[in-house]
This record gives C-alpha cells, structure tokens and sequence, in this order.
C-alpha cells in the first residue's frame, strides 16, 4: 500500500527525514514511535503528498505523490494531525457536515462517524465545550468521513482516557480487518505494544528497527526478567542453581519467599529445567518479556 525509498527531506542544515525506506502492506495496522524530533510527522506529512520530499520517492497505492493521478489516491486518505483544529463555534455534527460537503458525504455517514468515536451523545454542543479528549475524538471522526482505505493517524490518542484509548484501538482493529490500512504514531510505547501488527522506530530521521514487537524484542535480545516464588527454606537452594548459571538475584525488598533476576534468553529452558528439580517447594514462575520501552531504548539510544 506504501512504498517510502531513500526518502530524504530537509529544513535548512536539519535532515529531518534521513534516507528512509519502508514497506507497509494493505490492510496493516503498523505503528511508527520516535522521541520527539525523530521525524515522524514531517515522514507522514510527505506520505500524504503535503510536503514535498527533498529525495527519494513515495508510492501510495502504486501511485507516486507527485503524479497527477495523486489527488485520486488522496481522496482514499484519511488523516488526523497531530494538532487538529476545529472551529468552535460550530456543533460536533456540524464540524463533520463541514467536512462532509468537501468530501462528498451523506449526513448519514457524519452521524455513524460521530457514533463511532462515541460522540453521539454530544453531536449538537458546540465544539468549545468539548474536552480535550472530546476534540480529538471527533478529530478521528474527521478522518473517518468518505471510508478511507488508509488512515494515517498523527499522536490520535493524544488526551484520551483509558476507556477512550481501548474504544479507539477496538475500532482501529474493525478497519484493518475491513481491509483499511492504518498508520499511526505515538509517543505512548508500553499504548501500541501488542496493538500493532508492526511498528518502526525513528530516531535522528532514520528508521532503526522495523518488525513485528517480538521480532524487535528478539533482535535487541534482552533478557526475560523471571520472578519464582519459593518456599523460604528453598531460597538458598534456588540461589546457588542460579549462581551456577552466572545469574544474581535482584535485591526484592521485604521478600524472603520471591526471587526476581534477569534470565539470558539462550539459558531459559536449561535453567528453567534445574529449577523445576527443586520439585514441590516451588510455588510459582512468572515469566516477563522485555517491554517495548525496553526495546525503544535498545534502538533509540
Ligand atoms: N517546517 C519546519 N521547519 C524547520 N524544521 C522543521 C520543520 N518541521 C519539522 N522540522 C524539524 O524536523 C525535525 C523532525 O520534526 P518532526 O515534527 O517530524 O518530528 P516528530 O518525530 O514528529 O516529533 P514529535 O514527536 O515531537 O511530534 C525536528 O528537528 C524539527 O525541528
């Protein structure tokens, strides 16, 4: 669906967006995290045919975003920014018929779109009294008008509530399962591990890591952090098998029956087996993946 190639753009002497090359398939729910300044909006805003690129090409949908057949494939875009602005004297339902009559939809689709950001309840207050949370969502409403086939979404969970942010993801899901492609950027990492199918992380305008979150767990190749609950009278025991595997015990505040340490991943099943010698006296092993903090940070630093 996006084809992004050597893909430059520059603001002066800043190589904001510094020879990307990306993928991303038709029906993708794919994530793009980064600190701030990585690059991420001026990367979308050159997706979108908004920016020109300063090198390199961009291909939606087989389309190149300087073709004149362009503003075709545009019409199959939705896009909500970073910062969405909306005019406040106007009502929720109001602000989407807006939009609406540029793009060419019923009235009908307005008020399913208000429905699906669950706005309904508040489609004729004007927009001044929204929440933060409330314009964003009818910002993803925006985006949502004429059944795009892409959707590129700029921080979209950006003042939402928990509730709010699990409600977005649910209908995130639907779309990509409709067949919608859908892009989005975060800043929110431990928000999109598990939600996406893949993600990117930018950093300095290149992307560092591109896979799915346990492709990326796995290339960093951190360690599983491991907590076994014991009888007391086993820690010692539980101590020297992990002495012999090189491996020190966490401090655990105030825990005389729970041990917590950092397992290498090549050692797990071979450590796991001499702790399952220490028989009956164990009374639980959780083990934990990396999160995608952890990995962030093996790749953006
Ligand atoms: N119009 C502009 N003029 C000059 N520099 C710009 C412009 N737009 C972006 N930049 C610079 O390009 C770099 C990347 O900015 P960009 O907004 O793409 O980052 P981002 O990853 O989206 O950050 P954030 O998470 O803070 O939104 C930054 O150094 C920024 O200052």
């Amino acid at each position: 669906m996006i084809a992004v190639e050597s893909v430059e753009r520059h603001f002066g002497s800043i190589r904001a967006v510094d020879g990307v090359d990306l993928e991303i398939r038709r029906g993708e729910l794919f994530g793009l995290i980064g600190h701030n300044g990585a690059g991420k909006s001026t990367l979308f805003k050159m997706m979108l045919g908004l920016l020109p690129v300063s090198a390199g090409h961009i291909r939606i949908d087989g389309e190149d975003i300087h073709a004149g057949n362009f503003r075709e494939v545009r019409r199959r875009i939705g896009y909500l920014p970073e910062n969405v602005v909306l005019y406040d004297n106007l009502t929720g339902l109001e602000t989407l018929r807006f939009i609406a009559k540029l793009k060419n939809c019923s009235r009908e689709e307005c008020v399913a779109a208000l429905e699906t950001v669950g706005l309904s309840h508040a489609a004729n207050r004007r927009v001044r009294e929204y929440s933060k949370g409330m314009r964003q969502r009818l910002g993803f409403a925006q985006s949502l008008l004429g059944k795009p086939q892409l959707l590129f979404l700029d921080e979209p969970t950006n003042g939402l509530d928990p509730e709010a942010i699990r409600a977005f993801y649910a209908t995130l899901r639907g779309l990509r399962d409709s067949g919608v492609t859908v892009v989005l950027t975060s800043h929110i990492l431990s928000e999109i591990q598990e939600r996406v199918d893949r993600l990117a992380i930018m950093a300095a305008g290149k992307i560092q890591a591109l896979g799915t979150v346990q492709s990326l767990r796995e290339r960093v190749d951190l360690p599983l952090r491991v907590e076994v609950r014991t009888e007391a009278a086993l820690g010692g025991a539980l101590t020297a098998i992990l002495g012999s595997f090189g491996i020190t015990p966490r401090p655990v505040e105030a825990a005389t029956d729970r041990l917590v340490f950092d397992c290498p991943r090549q050692l797990k099943m071979k450590l796991f087996g001499a702790v399952a010698g220490l028989g009956e006296g164990v009374a639980d092993v959780s083990i934990f993946e990396p999160s995608l903090e952890d990995v962030f940070f093996g790749f953006a630093d």
